[in-house]
């Protein structure tokens, strides 16, 4: 059974008659990747700003570690990091030095830790070189490792990838992963689909102030399955045979190709098998899953039913 860390409860801002955040409520688990994915605007920056208690909030509750955040700030606090805005660095000390100075603020934060969360993030190698030398992704590192210092079970990162390349993305990856594993729970926002798709183990797609849904991405690839049936002889041959053995398998058709939506394997081989036996040249097969990207236009798209996923257009 899985622990929950975070949990939203109806959570609701509004800014001069405006509602910026709309009754969102999710709960994230111990040792999870838990993205927030919405275009600019959603509102996501809002509500992190909420749930480290820099901004107010208007209705609904904010429970971290089980400590409801407006009645008991300090005590939820206690185990949060956060990197909300750009981390407070000082830019003609090393690396180092703006942990110490930071160490030296909280309570209880000893050297060993110190060299501890620079290792966690791969810093050693630059550690007592100024920060101004630092490239984004190493000062994003040193942000994280100073939030990292009292052992949050929570971190939670406002557009951690914003301005990294693809190795500063990759690194993060792996530590954010890393620091899962070991059961912190890591809270991401992003409006870059395939980023969170890599990072997440869930996704809360928010458009609007509105939660959307949650999208298990492991859970997902599963059931999301597309199989394409390139055909060499008459397409219209291979089609009746498939309708013949179930007439909802074939959803698409376009050329040389019917698209089947099915996950099971037993499934495919059987297509397979029986369009061999009624002499259809079976050219290709070929598994696809619906990417995170196409789910996610095809739920925020215009007038379509949020809670619906529509067939997908062929691309
Ligand atoms: N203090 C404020 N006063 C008025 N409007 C605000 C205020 N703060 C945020 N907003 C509005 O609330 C909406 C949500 O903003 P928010 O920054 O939370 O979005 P976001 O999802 O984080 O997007 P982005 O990725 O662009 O930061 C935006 O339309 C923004 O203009």
């Amino acid at each position: 059974m899985s622990t929950h860390t975070l949990e939203l409860r109806n959570l609701t801002k509004k800014i001069k008659g405006k509602t910026i955040v709309d009754d969102l409520s999710f709960s994230v688990r111990e040792g999870e990747i838990f993205g927030l994915l919405g275009p600019n605007g959603a509102g996501k920056t809002t509500t992190i700003r909420m749930i480290v208690g820099l901004i107010s909030i208007t209705d609904g509750d904010v429970l971290v570690n089980g400590n409801n955040v407006s009645k008991d700030f300090e005590k939820a606090m206690e185990r949060v990091g956060a990197i909300v805005e750009n981390p407070q660095l000082y830019d003609f000390m090393s690396g180092y030095k703006n942990l110490m100075q930071y160490a030296r603020i909280m309570p209880d934060i000893t050297k060993e830790r110190v060299d501890e969360v620079v290792k966690l993030v791969d810093l050693d190698y630059a550690i007592h070189d100024k920060v101004k030398t630092y490239s984004l992704g190493m000062r994003q590192r040193l942000g994280v490792a100073q939030a990292l210092l009292h052992k949050p079970n929570i971190l939670i990162l406002d557009e951690p990838t914003n301005g990294l390349d693809p190795q500063g993305m990759y690194d993060l990856r792996n530590y954010l992963r890393m620091l899962a594993n070991n059961g912190t729970s890591v809270i991401v926002s992003s409006h870059i689909l395939a980023e969170m798709q890599l990072m997440c183990d869930r996704v809360a797609i928010i458009q609007h102030g509105k939660l959307v849904r949650i999208d298990e991405i492991s859970q997902r690839e599963e059931t999301d399955v597309k199989v394409h049936f390139v055909i060499g002889g008459d397409v219209s041959d291979a089609k009746r045979v498939i309708s013949d053995l179930n007439p909802e398998l074939v959803v698409e058709e376009s050329g040389k190709e019917l698209v089947v939506e099915t996950a099971d394997i037993k499934v495919i081989a059987e297509i397979n098998k029986q369009l061999v036996l009624a002499g259809v040249q079976v050219v290709g097969i070929q598994r696809k899953t619906k990417t995170l990207e196409e789910r996610f236009l095809e739920m925020t798209k215009k007038g379509g039913d949020l809670n619906e996923v529509a067939v997908p257009v062929n691309k």
